[in-house]
């Protein structure tokens, strides 16, 4: 995270500084996971330790976790907060309506809890996560090992029945073994290439013994910023965007 950066880099930081502005004395923070949550973290440790800002992170994997603790943020389990003033996390897209696509990271799952237990979700971004329609990026969807297979056919015909556009499933996969999550599943991407009513396939993804949680994040995100290699940033909020 040092030397020269790629713009699509320097694009993630300038959105992470910005949203690590929003964090302030005695909060308790989510701390999302991925590379531009990678770049709060560092941004808040800085402010941990150059300006004293003394605040409670609870990250959203173990990945996190690590780096939270590295650069000297507090951290906290979900349960020793309790409740949570503000979650900042990345995402994979984001539309108008500031629904998400996440999981990328394959930590949606801790994500959700964590944002769904937080009064504000900001998510920070670089400008090609912000899609007219959700799906090109592949749904993430956490399954249980026990009856893999099945769980995979009951998505794929649920698929049908929608009459969803792409109809592919793909289990994640990590060199030759399934991809495990930090909570010992593993997930299987759909790649739908256009998701028309977000709330029904979450809805019956989510019915679907086997299945823990989608990637689809839908009224949770209050903000997302969007960071620009040349130090701008774009602000959507809902229904309004602004500089
Ligand atoms: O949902 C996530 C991890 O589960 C990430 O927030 C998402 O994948 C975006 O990652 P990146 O900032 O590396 O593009």
């Amino acid at each position: 995270m040092t030397g020269e950066l790629s713009p699509a880099d320097k694009a993630k930081s300038v959105a992470a500084n910005r949203a690590a502005g929003y964090v302030e004395d005695g909060m308790r923070v989510g701390l999302g996971t991925g590379s531009t949550a990678a770049w709060l973290v560092k941004r808040l440790g800085e402010r941990v330790r150059a300006d004293g800002l003394r605040f409670r992170g609870v990250p959203t994997s173990t990945r996190t976790a690590a780096q939270a603790r590295d650069v000297g943020i507090e951290v906290i389990t979900l349960d020793e907060a309790g409740w949570l003033d503000l979650t900042i996390d990345g995402a994979d897209e984001f539309d108008s309506d500031l629904t998400l696509i996440k999981g990328g990271g394959g930590a949606h799952l801790q994500e959700k809890i964590v944002a769904r237990a937080s009064d504000r979700m900001i998510v920070i971004a670089d400008a090609a996560k912000e899609v007219e329609t959700l799906g090109a990026f592949p749904l993430p969807v956490e399954v249980i090992p026990f009856g893999l297979k099945s769980t995979q056919k009951l998505i794929e015909e649920a698929l049908v029945a929608m009459d969803v556009g792409g109809r592919t499933t793909a289990l994640r996969m990590n060199g030759d073994a399934p991809f495990v999550t930090d909570e010992g599943n593993h997930i299987i991407d759909l790649h739908l290439q256009r998701i028309g009513d977000a709330r029904q396939i979450s809805t019956v993804l989510n019915q679907i013994p086997g299945v823990v949680e989608n990637g689809l994040f839908i009224d949770m995100c209050d903000l997302v910023i969007v960071g620009h290699a040349d130090s701008r940033v774009d602000l959507h909020h809902l229904g309004k965007e602004s500089t």
